[in-house]
């Protein structure tokens, strides 16, 4: 069998490209190096307990509109997930008593963020109206490949003021957008944790058109957890690509992307086994694919200068917490960001990020029991050349300062502990293949919102990216649209 498009890796960016195909007619070969589907998007079991690995607020699970593209991806290939909506989609703790809470009802939120900064509601109103702006030209158009010509002069014709609208807010960044309408410095750095809990840099930094997504999709198709956990997305996913006639391979490291004359034409797993493609898809990371899977020293022009824009942001130390019951307070929220000093927000261990998602969905845990996921930054250079012992020991410190910490929002914590694992950037390297365990791409120093950011095509022919280091960037729904793009641009490529 001749393969139309062999994908490497099974994150919710490759399972999006491989479905879409599948769902043409292509005939797909998923390669995974790991046992489950999912990558930043999978799971793991202990004790009772099912465990998001990663990701854990959940966009693009909405019902309406077209930005929900996971949905979109899932009933593409006839399957569905249900979700439970999350009626808070963060709880944020941060500095001088700004306690505050982001309701999915758009009004409430607003009222709750003008009750801590009234002499600011003109400027609050009117910055986050602009991003509901940028969501509205998103959500009323067919979101494929941006690299599809005939696809741009189409959604042109049909949209043509949402497309000017977008094209207007490609470069541009949040942070200069919140500064037309606001003064307040306190309110400001609200705006950079906004950003920050997702892009990993401040509001200056962060693109627009994402900003615009995050601020408003909350509102919209909002927060929503897969039952059964996050895991469940790619599970489907998968089901979807078998039923569609497409393959997955577990235990499948690739190590080397094959080209003949400077073309991409197969792949080769670390058993020596051999596959050739019409096209090669690479859901690793911009690093690993162009620094491991093919020989650095050959590395395209393009992609050095990528290299030279951005750069890999910290990867994080995490702790998978079973916890009794009792330590939850009633109106526990799901998502929580806890900092006590401003100056710290983006430095190690500085920011803690909190997800409780058997608030939503009780199964993941034993009866009595609920599972706090945490994770805040940490850089892997501070994890290596360690003895086991040492990087025992350098856990568990770690582990309790973030618990600590957490005391203040759960009293309790400490006593009331069932469980704990803790990952940390050496385990994110290992199990999700990403080098230095990175969450992903950030801007080296202050860009043109998005325009830097690679399409699905690469300078080598045959070969393409998909994932957090191509348009748009990190987050699954992100991730889901340049898998979109990525199979909309082979599929036309190929002839489907
Ligand atoms: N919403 C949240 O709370 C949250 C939290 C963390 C991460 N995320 C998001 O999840 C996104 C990740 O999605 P993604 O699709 O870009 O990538 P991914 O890293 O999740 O998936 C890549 C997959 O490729 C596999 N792989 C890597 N190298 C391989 C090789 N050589 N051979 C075979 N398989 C290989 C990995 O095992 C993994 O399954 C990130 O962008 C991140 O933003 C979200
Ligand atoms: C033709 C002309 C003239 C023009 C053209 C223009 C156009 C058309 C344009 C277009 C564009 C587009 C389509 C775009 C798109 C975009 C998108 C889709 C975007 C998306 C985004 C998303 C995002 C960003 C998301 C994200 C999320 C995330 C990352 C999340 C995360 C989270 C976390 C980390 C968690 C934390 C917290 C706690 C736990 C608390």
């Amino acid at each position: 069998m001749t393969i139309d498009a062999i994908v490497i890796g099974s994150g919710i960016g490759g399972l999006v490209t491989a479905t879409q195909l599948a769902a043409k007619g292509a005939k797909v070969l998923v390669l995974e190096r790991y046992l489950i589907p999912g990558g930043s998007a999978g799971y793991f079991e202990r004790q009772g307990y099912r465990f998001d690995v990663g990701a854990s607020m959940i966009f693009g699970l909405g019902q309406n509109g077209t930005t929900n593209l996971l949905t979109r991806a899932l009933a593409a290939v006839n399957v569905s997930q249900e979700a439970i909506a999350d009626p808070v989609q963060i709880h944020y703790h941060l500095p001088q008593g700004l306690d505050l809470k982001v309701h999915r009802v758009y009004k409430k939120f607003l009222q709750n963020l003008i009750a801590h900064f009234p002499h600011e509601e003109k400027g609050i109103r009117r910055f986050y109206d602009e991003c509901q702006k940028v969501f509205k030209c998103l959500n009323s158009m067919d979101l494929l490949s941006l690299e599809e010509p005939r696809y741009l002069l189409r959604v042109f014709f049909q949209h043509p003021l949402a497309c000017l609208g977008l094209a207007k807010y490609l470069p541009q960044n949040a942070g200069d957008v919140a500064r037309r309408y606001i003064e307040d410095s306190q309110l400001l750095k609200f705006i950079d944790m906004e950003c920050y809990c997702w892009s990993m840099v401040p509001s200056d930094m962060t693109p627009m058109i994402n900003a615009g997504m995050v601020f408003s999709d909350r509102h919209y198709g909002g927060v929503n957890y897969p039952k059964g956990g996050v895991g469940q997305i790619a599970q489907k996913l998968v089901e979807g690509l078998e039923k569609a006639g497409g393959r997955i391979q577990y235990q499948a490291r690739v190590t080397k992307i094959l080209t003949e004359q400077g073309k991409a034409v197969g792949v080769q797993l670390a058993n020596g086994k051999v596959y050739q493609g019409k096209r090669i898809v690479s859901n690793a990371t911009r690093w690993d694919t162009f620094e491991q899977l093919l020989p650095a020293e050959e590395m395209p022009h393009n992609e050095k200068k990528w290299q030279q824009n951005y750069q890999k942001s910290p990867s994080f130390l995490s702790l998978h917490i079973g916890v009794k019951e009792s330590v939850l307070p009633a109106g526990t929220e799901c998502h929580h960001i806890l900092l006590e000093d401003w100056e710290k927000m983006t430095a190690v261990e500085g920011t803690v990020f909190v997800s409780i998602p058997t608030l939503l969905d009780p199964d993941l845990a034993p009866s009595g029991y609920h599972i706090i996921h945490v994770f805040t930054p940490h850089w892997i250079d501070d994890w290596q050349k360690l003895s086991p012992s040492e990087y025992e020991a350098k856990k568990e410190e770690a582990a309790w300062r973030i618990i600590d910490r957490l005391e203040k929002i759960f009293p309790g914590l400490d006593a009331g502990l069932d469980y704990l694992e803790v990952g940390t950037p050496r385990s994110h390297r290992r199990f999700l293949g990403r080098q230095d365990g990175t969450y992903g791409p950030i801007p080296r120093r202050k860009l043109w919102g998005l325009l830097n950011m690679p399409f699905n095509r690469t300078a080598i022919p045959g070969l393409y990216c998909v994932g957090d280091s191509t348009f748009p960037g990190q987050g699954l729904n992100a991730v889901a649209f340049s898998g979109f793009a990525c199979a909309h641009r082979i599929a036309v490529d190929l002839g489907f």
